[in-house]
């Protein structure tokens, strides 16, 4: 093989390294300078510098096998040798500069963002508003989406274990930046990753200025990249987090989760007036627990029923457009089977009634999401 061959053939296993994606970044990895150098002998013998972001890093062998593969499968390769490093502090620092591009820190979902914020509220605990979250995220991912979660409840975070994320697992740290585990195509960060194993068993008692730092540092230090929608799973009720998430997000737009009970439909209308009043806009209600079909051909309503069209109705009231009622979710066992498994239902049984519901509700907010009606983009004034 003559040098011009080599190099033709460098330049090529580039290209081939193209489809090596790192998967908590989510970009290829040339973009990301982890590769090092290529070089080929005149046997096609490749080796291939890669530079890892940290020590230890996770998705290690998974990269490195990617690299073997993609490296392999470049016509005239004919073995490959990785050789792996880490990045140095400037590398590493470089990188986050580049992934966080001319935004400054703390300004990753500001009003200039293109990213649509949903915020998941409910009047009470134990609605279905995890589980909700989790299914929208991972349907809205299923549709295109770059979707992330942040799972602010930090009386009951169920997200990571909904997601089938591991109840140890934590973000990886490059730099000041965190990089959130990526599970069923969403990007996903929870309160319980920053608990010690002693701390995830006991009830979590946060003041509110403690709760409000560590959503602020969630929006400013964790690393989503160019999402399209991030879905927060807020707690239930009208406390710190929930108006803590209305000064940092004001655009924010909100979701109310409710059962059909109509008693609950006060307090559920209650967290949809609190996220009014900092400013964010109510887009629906979701009702969750709805009738369940009976072999029989009879529905069992074990909750009552009409409790999210009255939500729906109250949050209307003085306002200039209606609140809808965005769907209706029945109770369904493989809902609840699939969160406790860590496969959501809309990806394990889409079939199910329950997951033909989600699908509907994450259609119409995906369709929503593309628009930028309404949306005040960012202008330069010279
Ligand atoms: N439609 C449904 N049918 C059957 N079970 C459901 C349904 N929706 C949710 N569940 C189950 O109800 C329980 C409570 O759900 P989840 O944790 O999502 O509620 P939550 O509103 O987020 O509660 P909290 O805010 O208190 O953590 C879970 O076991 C979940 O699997």
């Amino acid at each position: 093989m003559s040098a011009v061959d080599a190099a033709t053939l460098a330049d090529r296993v580039q290209q081939s390294l193209r489809q090596v994606i790192d998967p908590e970044i989510r970009q290829p990895i040339p973009d990301l300078d982890m590769v090092g150098g290529v070089t080929v002998d005149p046997t096609g013998h490749a080796t291939v510098g890669l530079r890892l972001t940290i020590v230890g890093c996770p998705a290690a062998d998974r990269i490195q096998r990617d690299v073997q593969e993609a490296t392999l499968s470049t016509p005239g390769v004919t073995a490959v040798t990785v050789e792996t490093s880490v990045m140095t502090p400037e590398q590493r620092h470089a990188l986050t500069l580049k992934l966080r591009g001319p935004r400054a820190r703390g300004a990753q979902f500001g009003r200039d963002s293109l990213t649509r914020v949903i915020a998941v509220s409910s009047g009470k605990g134990g609605v279905g508003k995890s589980t909700l979250t989790a299914n929208l995220a991972v349907a809205l991912a299923r549709r295109g989406l770059a979707v992330g979660v942040v799972d602010a409840d930090v009386h009951g975070f169920s997200i990571p274990g909904i997601l089938g994320i591991p109840a140890d697992a934590t973000p990886t740290r490059v730099d000041q930046m965190m990089l959130p585990p990526v599970a069923h195509g969403v990007k996903a960060i929870s309160i319980g990753m920053f608990l010690s194993p002693e701390q995830r068993g006991q009830a979590v008692a946060w003041r509110g200025p403690m709760l409000h730092r560590t959503v602020a540092q969630f929006l400013t230090d964790v690393f989503f990249g160019e999402i399209d929608v991030l879905l927060l799973d807020l707690p239930p009720g009208t406390g710190d987090v929930a108006i803590s998430v209305g000064q940092l997000l004001p655009h924010a737009e909100v979701l109310v989760v409710t059962t059909p009970q109509p008693a609950a439909a006060e307090v559920a209308v209650r967290s949809g007036l609190v996220a009014r009043q900092t400013g964010q806009r109510v887009i629906g209600v979701i009702e969750n627990m709805a009738g369940l079909a009976q072999p029989d051909g009879t529905v069992l309503e074990l909750f009552g029923s009409g409790g999210g069209l009255e939500t729906a109705a109250r949050l209307s009231q003085g306002q200039p457009e209606a609140v809808p009622l965005l769907g209706s979710v029945p109770l369904s066992v493989d809902l609840r089977e699939g969160g406790d498994r860590g496969v959501p239902i809309v990806v394990a049984r889409p079939e199910d009634p329950a997951a033909v519901a989600i699908e509907a509700i994450a259609a119409r907010l995906a369709v929503r999401s593309t628009s930028l009606a309404g949306r005040s983009l960012p202008v330069t004034l010279r």
